[in-house]
């Protein structure tokens, strides 16, 4: 049985509401995500609009710089309100989807905390998104347990388990099944609402608190923004202003320029920033995609490119001033059952882990279980305490142009290749309802996929889209490589597979975001149409 129950005054429901998750969309919690989407829906459009408009003038020329207005904001001498205890040592946080059964897996890992994904890890199916809010509630009561019916095993929680932050989804997306006042409902409040509504209380109880990782804000207007939903949300149930802990990612080229800013917006909420260097290269290829600063194939994008370099050395930089955590990013490299490749992977993630610690990040992202020892020996061998905020700081003051340097490198036949078999195979992934995927030895998730269709965009669309053999990427050669490389995947995947994930519309989807004269901001948005 579902419903599409319409109990509160002005909220309608698109689609049924499957029995189990009732005890999730109870008329309170409606109530209170109703409230925070009446109070900020029109600013996050604003918002939006602004984000369109600065396109705009990136297109015509103007490019990112530190702002002048907020200067006194950087020169300034302040710090974040104090880190909560169990939030100090965050030196290895494993990532993923509220999954039941990989709930249950990631809490046990091993790992310092879990970041709990409702976005780049996750499909937004209506499913999905209240099975994960189901699967977190459980979570903090640690009622959670789990039978596989495919294997039969058992799974329940360790007595130690590791810390969640949820992250919700970014200011762009809409839960387009919560109407209130006629309009969508946008995800972030959806999902920020309802975790911090059914947690609050029992993360208080167990002397921890509701932490948030907030994803691919552009400025720190967007950091204010969710500084006055905190607020609300905070003062709606009675829980003290701060009680909220949030970690930003530094996951656009813009917000670099806005760090000292978005710490300060959430000062009092902050719990630091992280680097979210997937986004970040899909924003780079984003915002200057007219350009003539093409990057070269996604393999060669690596934390070692002078920008990337800069981007992530003056994160720590700006952190440490402000007593926050700099956490690194994703080593996407995940175990594989041939030895050799195996052994490959952990040396990539080794140097990954290795480097960020001593470069002074407090703390690493990980996409697996298996790689939790390997992260953790790297951050106990260079990191003495719980985190390093007041022993390192990089000597860096990286210039706007330094920032913004395009990398050396080609672009090839196998990297173009490559971007589009990747794409479309995570496509179907996506489209059966999974957020992340393993491809070739790597997690897939949606802003790994967002480069490799970003660079296939700009290659086709960008006049200095020309192959290292002097081939110019036309629409021509892109739908013979779609066509040759679908073969590929059948052959890959088999033909099973491959009707299920539904990889014909994953093609005609990635065909539609590649081909489109206008760049599509997020592939989500035209995929979300095809959910539900
Ligand atoms: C750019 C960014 O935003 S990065 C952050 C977002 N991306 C992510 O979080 C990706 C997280 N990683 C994953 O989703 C997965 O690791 C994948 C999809 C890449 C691979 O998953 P699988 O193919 O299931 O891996 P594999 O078969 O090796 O899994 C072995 C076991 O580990 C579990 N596991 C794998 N990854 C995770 C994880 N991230 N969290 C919890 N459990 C996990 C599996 O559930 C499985 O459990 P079982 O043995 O009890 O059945
Ligand atoms: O969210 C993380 C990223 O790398 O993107
Ligand atoms: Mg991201």
């Amino acid at each position: 049985m579902a419903s599409t129950r319409q109990g509160t005054e002005g909220v309608e429901f698109t689609a049924p509401i499957p029995d189990e998750f009732a005890e999730i969309l109870t008329d309170d919690a409606v109530a209170f995500v109703a409230k925070l989407a009446r109070e900020f829906t029109g600013r996050r459009d604003e918002l939006l609009r602004k984000r369109a408009e600065r396109q705009e003038r990136i297109n015509a020329g103007e490019m990112p710089d530190f702002l002048p207005e907020t200067k006194e904001i950087r020169d300034g001498d302040w710090k974040i309100a104090p880190i909560p205890d169990d939030l100090q040592d965050r030196r290895v946080e494993l990532t993923g989807p509220p999954d039941r059964k990989m709930t249950i897996n990631a809490l046990n890992s091993g790992a310092k905390t879990w970041m709990a994904d409702l976005e780049d890890a996750n499909c937004p199916t209506w499913r999905n998104m209240l099975e994960s809010q189901l699967n977190l509630r459980d979570a903090n009561l640690r009622t959670i347990t789990f039978d596989d019916p495919k294997t039969g095993k058992a799974y329940e929680l360790n007595e130690d388990v590791a810390l969640i932050i949820a992250r919700p989804r970014g200011w762009h997306l809409n839960e387009k099944h919560m109407i209130v006042d006629g309009h969508e409902v946008p995800g972030g409040l959806f999902d920020f609402g309802l975790y911090f509504f059914h947690n609050v209380q029992t993360l208080l109880d167990r002397g921890s608190g509701p932490y948030f990782y907030l994803p691919k804000m552009e400025s720190h207007l967007e950091a204010r923004l969710w500084n006055d939903v905190f607020n609300l949300a905070q003062d709606e149930l009675g829980v003290p202003r701060g009680t909220i802990k949030a970690t930003v990612l530094i996951e656009t080229i813009l917000a670099t320029f806005e760090m000292d800013e978005i710490l300060y917006e959430l000062r009092e909420h902050s719990a630091g920033l992280n680097c979210g260097r997937w986004d970040y290269i899909f924003s780079y290829i984003k915002k200057f995609r007219e350009k003539d600063l093409l990057l070269p194939d996604r393999s060669e994008v690596t934390m070692t490119v002078p920008f990337m370099r800069a981007y992530s050395l003056l994160t720590i930089k700006t952190c440490h001033k402000r007593g926050a955590h700099a956490i690194g990013g994703m080593a996407a490299q995940i175990p594989s059952k041939d030895p050799e490749e195996n052994e490959k992977a952990n040396a990539k993630v080794r140097e990954d882990k290795e480097r960020e610690a001593r470069d002074g990040h407090d703390g690493t992202w990980i996409a697996h279980p298996g790689m939790v020892p390997l992260a953790m020996e790297a951050f106990d061998e260079h990191m003495k305490g719980p985190n390093q905020i007041n022993e390192k700081s990089p000597d860096v003051n990286p210039t706007a142009a330094e920032l913004l340097e395009k990398p050396e490198g080609n672009i090839t036949e196998a990297g173009f290749r490559l971007n589009v078999n990747v794409g479309v195979q995570y496509l179907g992934g996506w489209l059966a309802g999974r957020g992340a995927i393993p491809v070739y030895g790597l997690m897939e998730d949606t802003a790994t996929a967002e480069i490799s269709r970003a660079q296939v965009w700009q290659w086709i669309h960008n006049d200095a889209g020309v192959l290292d053999d002097g081939t110019e990427v036309t629409e021509e050669l892109f739908r013979k490589v779609l066509a040759e490389e679908l073969d590929n995947i059948k052959e890959l995947v088999g033909p099973e597979r491959f009707e299920r994930d539904e990889f014909g519309k994953a093609a005609e989807l990635f065909d539609r975001i590649s081909t489109d004269k206008n760049f599509v901001d997020f592939l989500t948005i035209p995929g979300y149409e095809y959910l539900d």
